[in-house]
């Protein structure tokens, strides 16, 4: 690790608490229940005969522990958007949901296609100072898709910016894109695609299929995402650089990255797959209520049911929410004016475990990969994702099994409430989030 990143990861402006004693809980919902200890923010001691008479206590029996979430796609709207969403209150929203480190998309208001800001929101998430919030720089001059961005200049800012990405757009001309992958691998970072070729989706409001054509909606088609993952992994795969697919949407698009990562054994391509692309079809359309808009579109449920298998095979890497705050101005409107995106954070969690857990898809060992392991090793954060070990990060979220709860947009703690899980009762519940041993977010309040 670089001087420049040991400052980054471990030079928080809070001091991590002194001592907790996490009592009973079972890591990775695995063996018999025990006991964590945390001191200096790492995992000091494991062991269900673990004591500390100075610790704070915090009784876990029943919880399973699982280490924090990475999510390597949220929308935290500042600057530009504060009325929807700032960087405490998606801190506060990710802290909640179990995320001890985020990745904040670059289409903000400025861009963050520069220095300056990338490293205010990098400053910003730090006095914050509840989950590590990394920017992701845009690729391209204010997300254009002309001019490349200065890459360079963002990765060695004291953001260290690590991932790219144009999100909300795609970076379409395939010799931008091929550009981007150079300097990509030169600088050892990754570019994030949002997959969509332009040309195929001008005026695009829903997936491209019967229920579009019954409501009379011009249709995204599903082959303007898989053309567009086909030739970045195709450009990747040539350079020998690496690439994140966001928000994969379809069956077809699994196909491709099956098809890409086997010939590549595996290297260089990884991607991601929303919790709303895990549950949610096109039937939602019916009601036309823009909350359902998205980006990519809802789509069908062979498709639904292909995006949870290849996220069990591995063929999607991981679970990225793409949390995407609206005002009620942009979203309580006729569905062709509405903005698309919906809100992630606070419900990632019980839509996977409803989605990938209580089907049998995926065990708590899977959770962890899909929403922790993976994301960090994607991202390169040394100091997330890690195992639940005696000298690791103390970075853990402390989930309950057995809950229920019913969503309420109102009671989230991001500003817009552009929720379209209102009123459905979820299963699993976060706990309790701890970054670099201290408590976050308890019983579903902060710990500022
Ligand atoms: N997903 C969305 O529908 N919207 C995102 C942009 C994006 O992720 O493409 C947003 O910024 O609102
Ligand atoms: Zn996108
Ligand atoms: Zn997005």
């Amino acid at each position: 690790m670089t001087s420049q990143q040991s400052e980054r990861t471990a030079g928080h402006s809070r001091a991590a608490a002194a001592t907790t004693l996490i009592t009973g809980v079972r890591c990775y919902g695995e063996g018999e229940p025990v006991n964590l200890l945390l001191r200096d923010g790492v995992i000091a001691e494991i062991g269900a005969q673990v004591r500390d008479a100075d610790a704070e206590v915090l009784a876990a029996d029943g919880l399973i522990a699982l280490p924090g979430f990475v999510d390597l796609h949220t929308h935290l709207r500042e600057p530009g958007r504060e009325d929807t969403e700032t960087i405490a209150t998606g801190s506060a929203a990710a802290a909640l949901g179990g995320y001890t480190a985020v990745f904040a998309m670059a289409n903000t208001d400025p861009v963050a296609d520069n220095a300056v800001v990338v490293e205010h929101v990098w400053r910003r998430g730090r006095e914050v100072g509840l989950v590590d919030v990394h920017p992701v720089g845009a690729v391209t001059v204010g997300l254009a898709g002309q001019k490349l961005a200065e890459l360079g200049t963002m990765a060695a800012s004291a953001a260290g910016v690590r991932m790219f990405s144009d999100d909300g757009h795609c970076v379409a001309d395939p010799l931008v894109m091929r550009r981007a992958l150079e300097y990509s691998k030169a600088l050892d970072v990754v570019i994030a695609q949002h997959a969509e070729e332009p040309r195929l989706t001008v005026g695009a409001q829903a997936h491209e299929g019967e229920r579009a054509a019954r409501l009379g909606l011009a249709g995204w088609p599903a082959a303007a995402e898989e053309a567009i993952v086909a030739r970045d992994c195709l450009l990747a795969q040539h350079l020998s650089a690496r690439l994140h697919v966001c928000h994969v949407s379809t069956a077809g698009t699994a196909d491709v990255l099956a098809w890409a990562k086997q010939r590549a054994g595996g290297a260089g391509i990884s991607a991601e797959v929303t919790p709303h692309h895990l549950l949610l079809t096109d039937e939602r359309l019916a009601s036309y209520d823009p909350v359902n808009k998205v980006n990519p579109p809802l789509r069908a449920s062979t498709d639904v049911a292909r995006l949870r298998t290849a996220l069990a095979e591995g063929v999607i890497d991981c679970v990225a929410t793409d949390h995407a705050p609206h005002a009620p101005q942009d979203k309580d409107c006729e569905w062709a004016a509405a903005r698309p995106g919906m809100l992630g954070l606070q419900t990632a969690l019980s839509v996977v475990v409803h989605t990938m857990v209580r089907s049998g898809l995926l065990d708590w060992r899977g959770v962890a990969r899909v929403m922790s392991e993976r994301p960090a090793e994607i991202a390169g954060l040394p100091d997330q994702g890690r195992p639940i070990a005696v000298g690791e990060p103390a970075n853990l979220v402390l989930v309950d099994p057995e809950a229920t709860w019913t969503v309420r947009g109102a009671e989230l703690a991001s500003i817009a409430e552009n929720t379209p899980y209102e009123g459905m009762d979820l299963p699993a519940r976060v706990v309790c989030t701890v970054l670099r041993g201290r408590v976050t977010a308890h019983e579903g309040r902060i710990r500022p």
